[in-house]
């Protein structure tokens, strides 16, 4: 008899439309990397169990919704399993995007996702990102779930060109993170800073990000 104590949790179903509607023409990849988290996520240490059952909802559709406010190249420091840079990488083909991970294991998942979705515009470099090493060189850099506003500025805004931005993706207590980051905001000479809420009314929980100018 199976032991149904140590079954996997169910993974969510696909959202009715939505996925179609968010990636258009890449739903089938958005579809395969999410299987391919779903079937090897948990086993890999890249996604908790409780994750599962909100798979699409709370981390897929979710980071895919900031997808139309970038441009350019772009970094995501602290990628793990590629949320939010696989996601927006294949939402967005046209953009170019760094994956920036300092774990090796999440590098080598990375690395493989890349290949067998045949993305070519995606580049995984393995590093902190307090020493990435190629300047303030890229035209956004986003981040989600890697520490708070105030410790993300300064492993975000130094990577960034001037103009550029950071567009951080964040949960409810944004605004909360933006008032306690004033001193760091100061410092990295960061502007405009303001909450964003995108992909209301097309997915089932709408993205909030924190929106900086770079100098
Ligand atoms: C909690 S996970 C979040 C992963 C993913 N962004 C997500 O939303 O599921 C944080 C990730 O950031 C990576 N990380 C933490 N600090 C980092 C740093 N200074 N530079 C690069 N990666 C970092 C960790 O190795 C880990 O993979």
């Amino acid at each position: 008899m199976a032991d149904v104590s140590r079954e996997t949790p169910l993974v969510e179903a696909e959202p009715d439309g939505v996925v179609d509607a968010v990636f258009g023409a890449r739903a089938d990849l958005a579809r395969q990397y999410t299987d391919a988290l779903a079937q090897h996520g948990e086993e890999r240490g890249l996604i908790g169990p409780l994750e599962l059952p909100r798979l699409w909802s709370r981390h897929i559709l979710n980071c895919a919704a900031a997808a139309p406010l970038f441009d350019g190249r772009v970094g995501d420091v602290g990628s793990g399993a590629g949320l939010p840079g696989l996601v927006l990488a294949i939402a967005r083909p046209d953009v170019e995007w760094v994956l920036i991970e300092t774990m090796e294991r999440r590098v080598t998942w990375l690395t493989e996702q890349v290949d067998s979705l045949g993305l070519d515009n995606v580049e995984v470099v393995r590093t902190r990102a307090e020493e990435w090493n190629r300047g303030p060189t890229l035209d956004a850099v986003t981040a989600r779930a890697v520490s708070a506003f105030r410790t993300l500025i300064p492993l975000t805004a130094p990577l960034v060109r001037d103009g550029g931005e950071v567009i951080l993706l964040k949960g409810a207590n944004a605004q909360a993170e933006i008032d306690a980051a004033e001193k760091a905001i100061r410092r990295f000479r960061l502007s405009d800073v303001s909450v964003q809420v995108v992909g209301e009314g097309v997915i089932p929980e709408p993205t909030r990000v924190i929106r900086a100018r770079v100098r």
